[in-house]
């Protein structure tokens, strides 16, 4: 069983068709990068397997099951989809004891986790004063609260400084190769990804263009970024709903 299963997940938005039966997996202690051109429908994919928006036809599984009939959610994955709602009068660490108390955690996560993503030392510090770097890093704790077997990742580079973008690659691959955990990764900094992850999923115009090994798409030498123009580029028109071809 795959850890993350995407299997024919279509959703139109007031008859625009921004994901058009998308299948792919995930396995565990393997980073995927989950990429497409801007508006390919990574977001709307990953919404519809957590459950926060509902496909039009098929489903995401995690660990075999729909997000929803996950009895403890976030020990089995985690997921950080946009900079989070954090409140900027709360302290980092207090942020992350409400989702602890929330979830029937330990209170102490909270400080685990802020050391993990490298930031104990600001865990006192209101959130309101937090660089956006700092969010983000703040964000993955939140995901890391529950040391689940999957985490979802939209575009967690962004905000990040090189030296964090350093960080979080190693970070990641450590979460993988390590821990075992299935990460699934978006994000648009093609040569980033390149360096970070194992496997890749790419999306155009809501369909799925490809997946494989990294090897097996820059395998003649090509760059990702190359091969990336390559597969999302023909063609540009977007598909009206009900287009099968
Ligand atoms: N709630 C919504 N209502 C209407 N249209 C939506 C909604 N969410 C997404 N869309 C549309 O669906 C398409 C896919 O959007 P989505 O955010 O999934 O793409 P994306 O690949 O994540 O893009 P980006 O890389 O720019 O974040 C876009 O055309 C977008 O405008």
């Amino acid at each position: 069983m795959s850890a993350i299963e995407i299997r024919e997940v279509s959703k139109a938005f007031r008859g625009h068709q921004a994901v058009d039966r998308v299948s792919f997996t995930v396995e565990a202690g393997t980073v995927t990068g989950f990429l497409g051109p801007n508006g390919a429908g990574k977001t709307t994919t990953l919404r519809c397997l957590l459950g926060l928006v509902r496909p039009d036809g098929g489903e995401g599984l995690v660990n075999g099951r729909s997000y929803a009939s996950l009895p403890n959610p976030l020990t089995e994955v985690g997921a950080v989809l946009e900079a989070t709602n954090l409140h900027p009068g709360r302290s980092g660490r207090n942020h992350l004891r409400v989702m602890c108390d929330a979830a029937g955690l330990p209170g102490s996560r909270a400080d685990e986790v802020l050391a993990e993503v490298g930031i104990a030392e600001a865990g006192d510090k209101r959130v309101g004063g937090y660089s956006m770097g700092m969010r983000q890093r703040l964000s993955l704790a939140g995901a890391l609260l529950g040391d689940p077997g999957v985490l979802i990742l939209d575009e967690p580079a962004n905000g990040l400084d090189p030296e964090g973008i350093e960080w979080l690659r190693r970070f990641l691959r450590h979460q993988a190769h390590e821990k075992g955990v299935a990460v699934l990764v978006s994000s648009h900094v093609l040569a980033e990804v390149e360096q970070t992850v194992d496997d890749v999923v790419i999306i155009a115009r809501g369909r799925l263009v490809h997946q494989g090994t990294l090897g097996e798409v820059t395998g003649d030498g090509e760059s990702l970024h190359d091969a990336f123009l390559r597969l999302t580029s023909a063609g540009t028109a977007a598909h009206p709903v009900g287009d099968s071809k």
